[in-house]
């Protein structure tokens, strides 16, 4: 059930596992000069261009990871030619994501169960198996795989006394050990993520007093390859807790520029859903509304708690309560118990009690009276419909949202880049 009206939210999609394949490099070439009167024309091959990267680009504007492809690959690298022109550079492959993704690298899908690099058995092994090799002791065939030839010639070891750049010793570049874990917080920041592969070097480069005239060239190497776990969590400064149909998205439409859909059924947002309050001061604070949380949530009652990561990240947490039906005391006790099951700092973070449909009966009335006995937190009344008293609320919320940046002034930084 919880499955399906999640899959319901449309196109909605806040995890994702990728590929990510940058470019490889283009080969360099076996040329000569060929002119009139020149007879042993030197070496003019040109090399091969470099793979394009892939590139996480940080984009405010987008807010959710479904427009992220599965396979994102970076250009391959032109390859050198003759007249010691070189290759084109690959086009990196651009990928946009939005702020608050977190990435992850994680073991290929298709790699048995005892080669994959989470065991440390399973990393020496990767090792052997990829890892390096020196190119002098490959079997003639192999060889070939490193080196493109002048039509016709045969290597009869040539190849081994060529001087080659310590970075091209490696054909299939070894994955790397350090696993990338990136924080992407910082809005238009560009981060790589797979680097594309050198270009090989042209016969000129291997011209020495022994070899006049080398008939090999260097072919390209290939770019990295990486599987990539994202998740979004979306960076708000508050985020709305609350039953469903507690009023939460007519909350946002109150405070906020935002317009969520409402209606009388529960589970009527399926997506979290962010909203900008703008003061009178140019002061803006963001607050992401998310759908609503029911007992057993963490045992996917409802639509389970998962969507809980887009708050973990806000300073501040506002309850949504219903104060217009019986003991909305318990609605609370409710909220936190769950929010507990998900991740007890949530409970540490400031908040706030919002005490919606104060507009409704006698009922609401006495409620509100009773409701500072079961909770220490600050509590506002509010009609969010008929927007009354939202003015107080925003205010509040303003203060405890101001508080706690001063109190952790810094998102967390982007991780570095390996
Ligand atoms: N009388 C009254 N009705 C309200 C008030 N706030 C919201 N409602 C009504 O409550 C119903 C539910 O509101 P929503 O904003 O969709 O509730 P929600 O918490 O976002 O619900 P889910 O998205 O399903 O979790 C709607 O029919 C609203 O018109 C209020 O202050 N007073
Ligand atoms: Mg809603």
């Amino acid at each position: 059930m919880s499955y399906k009206l999640y899959q319901k939210s449309g196109n909605f999609k806040d995890i994702r596992r990728i590929l990510v394949r940058a470019g490889k490099g283009g080969s360099g070439c076996v040329s000569f000069v060929r002119e009139k009167y020149i007879i042993t024309g030197s070496p003019n091959g040109g090399n091969g261009g470099r793979g394009g990267d892939v590139v996480f680009q940080i984009d405010p504007r987008e807010t959710s990871l479904s427009f992220v492809e599965s396979v994102c690959k970076g250009g391959a690298g032109g390859h050198g030619a003759g007249k010691a022109q070189h290759g084109t550079h690959g086009s990196p492959c651009i990928v946009r994501v939005p702020p608050g993704t977190t990435v992850r690298e994680i073991d290929p899908p298709h790699l048995p169960k005892d080669q994959q690099l989470a065991s440390e058995e399973g990393q020496q092994l990767n090792r052997a198996v990829r890892g390096f090799k020196s190119w002098k002791k490959l079997q003639p065939a192999e060889r070939a795989t490193h080196f493109v030839y002048f039509p016709g010639w045969v290597d009869e070891g040539e190849t081994d006394d060529a001087e080659i750049p310590r970075e091209y010793l490696v054909r299939h570049p070894e994955r790397p050990r350090d696993r990338l874990h990136l924080d992407l917080t910082t809005p238009d920041d560009r981060v790589t993520v797979a680097r594309g592969g050198l270009g090989g070097l042209g016969n000129p480069h291997f011209a020495s007093n022994e070899m006049r005239l080398p008939k090999f060239a260097l072919r390209g190497l290939l770019g990295e390859e990486r599987w990539l776990e994202l998740e979004l969590k979306t960076i708000a400064d508050a985020g709305l807790v609350g039953l469903p149909n507690a009023g939460k998205s007519t909350f946002l439409r109150a405070v906020s520029n935002a317009h969520p859909k409402v209606a009388p059924y529960p589970f009527t947002t399926l997506n979290p859903y962010l909203g900008t309050v703008d003061y009178a001061d140019q002061w803006q604070l963001k607050l992401a509304d998310i759908p609503g949380l029911i007992a057993g949530a963490h045992q996917n009652h409802g639509l389970g708690h998962h969507f809980l990561r887009h708050i973990v990240r806000s300073h501040v947490l506002i309850y949504v309560v219903d104060i217009g039906k019986e003991n909305p005391w318990e609605d609370l006790a409710t909220l936190r118990r769950e929010l507990e099951l998900y991740s007890a700092d949530l409970l540490l973070k400031p908040s706030l009690v919002v005490a919606n449909k104060a507009d409704m009966t006698e009922l609401a009335k006495a409620n509100l009276a009773r409701l500072p006995d079961f909770t220490q937190l600050p509590i506002v009344p509010v009609s969010a419909k008929y927007e009354k008293n939202i003015r107080k609320a925003t205010y509040l919320m303003r203060k405890l949202v101001e508080e706690a940046k001063a109190a952790a002034p810094l998102t967390p930084p982007a991780s570095p880049v390996t």
